[in-house]
């Protein structure tokens, strides 16, 4: 796989960001959780005065082998592929989430089991026309595997370029929650009901099949030996291919926000390979989805918005954008005590 080289923002600047927080003019700690989003993006870019520019979404489309049989998915796999023409057509949420806030949206076809016209606006990186169902063999070979990190790297790198440093991704792929369940219970260890949830179904009556199923796979798949290889082994291309955007943009020093349930799987994995990745993360949301908040949990972290999302496509993050650019609003525009003569209590 290509390697990355990402480290931890320093730590030279946390007393001096933590001081111009705490001076400007409200009670101490009055603007919460805005108050940790504003350091952690000052000591991200390494200034007092972060800026954020040119705001990003990439949604990655993949298809999954198993959704064919229709087995853990109640939507038919050519959703996916009807999906990635609303996108490209300005009709799904995403569009009017990130047209509302100023994102700058891209489409990527990372494996949707349909041929699109090499002339749509879409980044064309398809490694295949869907994953092979990890029911009988590994979802997708090591070298496909290492492809798509390798184009979901190259995808934000040219983000960058264009001069963004504050990206999130999004994903379309049916059956995609299974794949993301499934790579949450290797990463956490947690058993894989507490990993499953409803997906797109809107009642329960999938939910056992579903995990009944998995754990099939699971048991199917028993020898994993590296957190490449459950990628590999469980999939998607669309999950690969945010693998390699979230270690590309933690090397380059991006904001990353990280949407719902699934992005958070492709989190773990990035997590299992370079740690430090978690220091350039913003957490969205809380999904919907079973498992997201055991997810969230485990890796010790309290995303903004609670609003029951279970959609995908970067919603989430389209939505969060906004309050992570108030956070650095207040650092840069409010004025301190001394500034605005305001009396302030002995600290
Ligand atoms: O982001 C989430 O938390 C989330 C939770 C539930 C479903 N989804 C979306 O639903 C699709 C996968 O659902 P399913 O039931 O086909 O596995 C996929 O396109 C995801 O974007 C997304
Ligand atoms: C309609 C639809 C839209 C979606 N967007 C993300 N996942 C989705 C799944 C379905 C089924």
């Amino acid at each position: 796989m290509k390697t990355f080289h990402i480290e931890a923002p320093s730590k030279q600047l946390d007393a001096a960001l933590t001081e111009k927080i705490n001076l400007k003019t409200k009670p101490l700690g009055a603007l919460g959780v805005l108050e940790q989003i504003a350091f952690q993006v000052g000591k991200i870019q390494q200034t007092l005065s972060p800026q954020l520019n040119n705001p990003t979404i990439i949604v990655f489309a993949g298809d999954h082998g198993i959704a064919e049989e229709g087995v853990v998915n109640p939507y038919p796999q050519a959703v996916t592929a009807q999906m990635v023409y609303n996108f490209v057509q300005g009709g799904a949420a995403i569009n009017a989430f990130s047209q509302l806030n100023n994102i700058k949206l891209e489409v990527v076809d990372a494996g949707v089991a349909h041929d699109f016209d090499p002339s749509l606006p879409i980044i064309h990186t398809k490694i295949a026309y869907g994953t092979a169902n990890y029911r009988l063999q590994k979802a997708m070979t090591d070298a496909q595997r290492d492809i798509a990190i390798k184009a979901g790297a190259i995808i934000v790198k040219s983000a960058f370029e264009q001069g963004s440093n504050m990206i999130g991704f999004g994903e379309m792929g049916i059956g995609n929650t299974s794949a993301a369940a499934l790579l949450m219970s290797y990463f956490t260890q947690a058993p894989i009901e507490d990993c499953t949830g409803a997906g797109t179904s809107h009642n329960n009556d999938l939910l056992q099949r579903k995990i009944e199923v998995l754990k099939s796979v699971q048991a199917f798949h028993a020898n994993i030996t590296s957190p490449l290889d459950a990628l590999a082994t469980f999939g998607g291309f669309e999950i690969a291919m945010m693998v390699g955007a979230i270690l590309q943009a933690a090397e380059l020093k991006m904001v990353i926000v990280i949407d719902g349930f699934i992005v958070s799987t492709a989190l773990l994995t990035a997590l299992a390979l370079y740690p430090a990745v978690i220091e350039y993360c913003v957490f969205a949301h809380t999904s919907h989805e079973n498992g997201h908040q055991a997810l969230l949990r485990n890796l010790a972290v309290k995303p903004l918005l609670q609003l029951d999302l279970r959609l995908g496509e970067g919603t989430g993050a389209a939505l969060a954008m906004p309050l992570i650019q108030a956070a650095v609003a207040f650092l840069n525009n409010m004025s301190s005590f001394a500034e605005a003569k305001v009396s302030n209590i002995e600290s």
